[in-house]
């Protein structure tokens, strides 16, 4: 499998914090890779060094086989960006904002194709002030996708975006993928992440403190099976051990249908339901929860 970016050893520093400390990730042509971290993980400092803006301290960075320092006019060609503020202006429309941009890019996707796929078709004449916050977003996708990149990279996409515009740029994201696009996103909701990365790597103070497969590093971990504890039930009698949260008796299980399994046949036996009944594989949200995380990666509400 060729390999579309490679990161080693990866040091950066802003006025003597080092905000980046020796990260190594390799991301494969037409793979998502999420970069996953609290606020000042330091993951907009690495998208922006592999997007050419700031400069690496140490370490070596290719994206496409190139430094993107100094390879930087020559990745323009292929890359697309998307950071987290985007520099629009205000008073232009969503159409007139597309074609400046167009001007810029040697054979540009016709406009009415970005906005398709930024769903943005029926937003063109409104201007940029009065898009809501995931509007921008969208508008900031659509100009990222101008160039038909070869390597995307999407710092925060769906910030402030609905859940049924959140979704669209998912499909677009695979989409993207499936054709080949290398796509490295970062993102808050832990969510986006496991449905969208195909693997991922967890920053925490400038390192990384976990990576692989998004499916390899789920799978090997344990799922929950939780349940209303069901009246006059002791949690010591039961064929599992449970911890009891709230009135839930919660069982963490390698293998969560079969431990689910053996607490319906346990409950039959004694004429009882499980009422509430939930089975769940592993979450990247208890991976996290696993690594000592909190609830600050993934604002209330955002994840489902
Ligand atoms: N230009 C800069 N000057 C000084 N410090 C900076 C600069 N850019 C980032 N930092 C600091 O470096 C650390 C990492 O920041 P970075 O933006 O890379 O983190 P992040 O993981 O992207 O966070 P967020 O989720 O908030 O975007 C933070 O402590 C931040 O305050």
């Amino acid at each position: 499998m060729t390999t579309t970016i490679a990161v080693n050893g990866l040091r950066k520093s802003h006025q003597g914090f080092e905000a980046v400390r020796d990260i190594s990730f390799e991301v494969a042509e037409g793979e998502v890779f999420a970069l996953l971290g609290r606020n000042g993980a330091g993951k907009t400092t690495t998208v922006e060094v592999l997007a050419g803006f700031q400069r690496a301290d140490a370490g070596e960075v290719r994206v496409l086989g190139l430094d993107p320092h100094t390879g930087r006019a020559a990745l323009r060609r292929s890359t697309g960006i998307m950071l987290q503020e985007a520099g629009f202006f205000p008073d232009l429309t969503v159409a007139a904002t597309v074609d400046i941009w167009r001007g810029f890019i040697a054979a540009p996707r016709p406009r009415a194709e970005v906005l398709e796929l930024a769903g943005l078709t029926g937003r063109a004449d409104v201007r940029v002030r009065q898009l809501s916050g995931g509007e921008r977003r969208r508008l900031d996708l659509a100009l990222a996708l101008l160039g038909r990149p070869r390597v995307l990279f999407l710092d925060e996409p769906t910030t402030g975006m609905d859940p049924e515009a959140r979704a669209a740029t998912w499909d677009v994201v695979r989409g993207l993928a499936a054709e080949g696009v290398t796509i490295l996103l970062t993102t808050h909701y832990l969510e986006e992440a496991q449905r969208l990365a195909d693997s991922m790597a967890i920053m925490d103070a400038g390192r990384i403190v976990a990576a692989g497969g998004m499916a390899e590093t789920l799978a090997g971990r344990a799922g929950r099976v939780s349940f209303l504890l069901p009246a006059h039930v002791d949690p010591g009698e039961l064929p599992l051990p449970v911890a009891v949260e709230d009135g839930r008796a919660v069982c963490r299980a390698d293998d969560p249908d079969l431990a689910a399994q053996t607490l319906l046949t346990w409950a039959a036996g004694r004429g009882l339901r499980l009422a509430g009944l939930e089975v769940r594989q592993a979450t990247l949200e208890d991976l996290f929860l696993d690594l000592g995380g909190d609830a600050e990666l993934s604002p209330a509400g955002g994840d489902r």
